[in-house]
């Protein structure tokens, strides 16, 4: 920490204001239900098949915050982004092993609505009037909610079916919550030296994040 002040970070901040809003995205009735060992696997294969299309859009959403950010000319930044983006071929290889494994047939699936729209938001990043700052502070919130998700489904006390612990764990993991710790300090150091109009973008954009995440978890468990 070089900042030396009592600022904690403005990304903690919001987690604490808009605490309500953080819990409903990362304290599901879906996930909350894998971690009681309650979960309704059609959901969970729905999620599934659902979440490979999702993330072969994060893709292309994780390729244009890389973009910004080598405008910008921050290596340090550049490297953990790319880190991450490289570790989603990876990520897609796991979906398909584990589609077969639950028999989901990635082919023949189709976006549900709450998808769709989702997507939609990740294609609007391709503007390159939006900010490398809202930018990776969109990228940070999505992978906190899968992390934050994810671990508490492992965390102790869970009764995870052991079938499900791989999933939990892909995003669960200390590594990736470093690799979320990350994008955090990314996103702090970014929002330091910014106006208050363009933190409250931001802002905005990690609100936007919050309710998409509900709304994909609902997708999930119900076919909304
Ligand atoms: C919907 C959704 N949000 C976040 C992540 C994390 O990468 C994901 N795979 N899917």
């Amino acid at each position: 920490m070089d900042s030396g002040g009592a600022d904690e970070g403005t990304t903690a901040r919001w987690m604490a204001t808009h605490r309500g809003m953080y819990e409903r995205a990362t304290r599901h009735p879906f996930t909350v239900s894998i971690r009681d060992g309650t979960v309704d696997l059609v959901a969970f294969r729905r999620w599934l098949g659902q979440d490979y299309m999702f993330v072969r859009e994060f893709v292309a959403f994780v390729a244009s915050v890389l973009l910004k950010c080598c405008k910008q000319s921050d290596s340090t930044d550049m490297e953990i982004i790319l880190g991450g983006l490289a570790s989603l071929s990876d990520e897609l290889s796991w979906f398909k092993k584990e589609a077969a494994k639950w028999g989901v047939d990635l082919v023949g699936t189709s976006p549900l609505s709450s998808n769709t729209e989702y997507c939609r938001f990740l294609q609007s990043f391709d503007d390159p009037e939006i900010s490398y700052t809202v930018a990776i502070t969109t990228f940070w919130i999505i992978e906190t909610v899968y992390q934050d998700s994810f671990a508490f489904c492992i965390e102790e006390g869970h009764r995870t079916p052991s079938e499900l612990l791989g999933t939990c764990q892909r995003w669960g993991s200390a590594d990736f919550k470093q690799y979320c710790q990350s994008l955090q300090q990314i996103v702090d150091r970014c929002l330091a030296n910014r106006t208050p109009d363009a933190v409250k973008s931001a802002e905005e954009a990690f609100l936007r994040v919050l309710e998409l995440e509900v709304g994909f978890w609902d997708m999930s468990s119900s076919q909304s």
